[in-house]
């Protein structure tokens, strides 16, 4: 894409630089803006493994939440780094970027530089091999860098290094790396724009894969109600409405969680954008359309020891991690599901469930993050993460037909409740291909698939009636809610 589309034009604000403006009124629900492939793009270094370098393909070792297709992944035999999922992406890699990083990469073997060093060296290898679309370059020099506040700044990583110090040195090891002859203080400012204007970049299911700068989309600002969000399909970059933009309105995305307190994203905002964000959120201490909770110091203390028993939890074995999820879930009990650090620790606890296969609990999880969760954060039916929460549902649900049919034992919590799974499975369908299409586009890969799994397994004939999926969402309610009772009596207890 050379240019904007004739419907956005920018504009610039004293505070905020220059931002996205909708010329014409936008209703919700559609695609604003198309990047079929960003400037430049890296994949995380764990996803080198098990992601396509150029389609951003996913095939995930455990097979779930991953693309479903049944290819297999091959690495470069140059670099035995990057890995592609068929001849026409390494082909197509290999002519814009990978011929000028892969004897880089390879000298490294089994080494990996980080992905903030890869995609600024892939920036000064394509510059210095003039192959970089001259529009795009100039547009990204235009993007703030915030290089002065990034050398002031006092904010330091878990190394004890400031940000400053960060940039020093992936600046110095891109340049080294990518024999670059630019002078260190460019390189050095490039970076900063990099860390300011990256994207992540993600699965359709909003699972990050890595970063990526179209310097188009980075002129989006930032806002704690967005009107606008992002959704990757493969390594195409689209940018949809969340709700109705009249003409000549600002188009905006969010930089952070929006389901943090004001203070929390505020304090984010400052620290890695340079910005005091006043929108009408955080203005009114507002959270996705709720107030703020009152300063609590009793609340400070239990939060802050649920996430140290997460922090530690992440480097146990998943079953001594579980253990410790549900004991930091248990201390915060008896605050609402939706206050952070809950929500947070219930879908690490759901992930956990997941890759130990224990099928009832993960969807304990899902369903509280359903119920009592999402519909609070994101009060949009159709807002892409409960579209994609919905999914993973739909698809654990189905997996439990499965189970309940084999007689399997690991399920059999869940017959207490006497829940007919094929109705469920139909209601979740139902939502689900009505959001997609919303989401991510009625002609969206991930709206294809979903139909595609829907009518697969025959729930795309016939609607369910809405007395009967009550019925059922009832009963889906006590099972969401019989492990809330569980954890608040292990919270009494403690
Ligand atoms: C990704 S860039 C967006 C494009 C930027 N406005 C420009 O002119 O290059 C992010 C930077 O834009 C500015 N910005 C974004 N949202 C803002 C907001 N709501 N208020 C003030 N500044 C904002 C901040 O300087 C931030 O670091």
């Amino acid at each position: 894409m050379a240019t904007l589309p004739t419907y956005l034009y920018t504009q610039k604000d004293p505070d905020a630089g220059t931002g996205l403006f909708a010329s014409e009124a936008i209703p919700p629900g559609v695609e604003i803006l198309r990047v079929d492939r960003p400037l430049v793009s890296v994949l995380d270094t764990p996803h080198l493994k098990d992601t396509c370098s150029e389609c951003c393909l996913w095939l995930p070792e455990n097979g779930y939440g991953g693309d479903s297709q049944s290819k297999r992944l091959r690495a470069c035999q140059g670099c035995m780094i990057t890995k592609y999922c068929c001849k026409e992406c390494q082909t197509k890699s290999w002519k814009r970027t990978h011929k000028y990083e892969c004897k880089i990469f390879a000298k490294l073997y089994p080494h990996v530089l980080p992905n903030t060093v890869r995609i600024v060296m892939q920036l000064l290898l394509r510059r210095k091999a003039i192959t970089l679309p001259d529009p795009e370059w100039r547009a990204f020099l235009d993007l703030q860098s915030h290089v002065e506040e990034f050398r002031s700044s006092q904010v330091t990583n878990e190394d004890g290094l400031t940000t400053w110090h960060t940039i020093e040195l992936m600046s110095q090891a891109a340049s080294s790396y990518s024999g670059s002859k630019e002078p260190v203080s460019f390189t050095q400012t490039l970076t900063a724009r990099i860390l300011i204007n990256t994207h992540t970049l993600t699965t359709s299911t909003l699972d990050p894969l890595g970063l990526c700068l179209s310097p188009y989309s980075a002129l989006l600002n930032h806002s704690c109600t967005p009107n606008t969000a992002i959704i990757f399909s493969g390594s195409t970059l689209t940018l949809r409405s969340l709700a109705a933009i009249p003409a000549k309105s600002e188009l905006s995305i969010s930089y952070v969680d929006t389901t943090n307190p004001s203070l929390t994203r505020q304090s984010e905002l400052r620290s890695r954008y340079f910005f005091n964000c006043t929108c009408s959120a955080c203005s009114a201490g507002i959270t996705n359309g709720l107030p703020d909770p009152r300063p609590d110091h009793n609340f400070d203390a239990i939060k802050g020891r649920a996430v140290a028993i997460q922090a530690a939890a992440s480097t146990l074995p998943p079953d001594r991690e579980a253990a410790l999820l549900k004991r930091a879930l248990s201390f915060l009990s008896r605050y609402p599901p939706h206050r952070q650090p809950n929500p947070s620790i219930f879908h690490t606890a759901f992930l956990n469930a997941i890759g130990t296969q224990s099928w009832a609990i993960a969807l304990s999880y899902a369903l509280k993050a359903y119920f009592f969760i999402d519909p609070l954060h994101y009060q949009l039916s159709w807002h892409p993460v409960r579209v994609v929460r919905k999914w993973v549902l739909l698809r654990l649900v189905t997996q439990i037909i499965g189970l309940v049919s084999a007689g399997d034992g690991r399920i059999k919590w869940l017959e207490n409740f006497g829940i007919n799974w094929q109705i469920v499975a139909m209601g979740f369908f139902q939502e689900l291909s009505d959001g997609a299409r919303l989401s991510h586009g009625s002609n969206s890969p991930f709206a294809a698939e979903v139909k595609a799994f829907g009518e697969g397994a025959g729930m795309g004939r016939d609607k369910v009636e809405r007395i009967l999926l009550e019925e059922e969402w009832a009963k889906l309610r006590k099972v969401a809610d019989d492990q809330r009772e569980t954890l608040r009596e292990e919270g009494n207890e403690d």
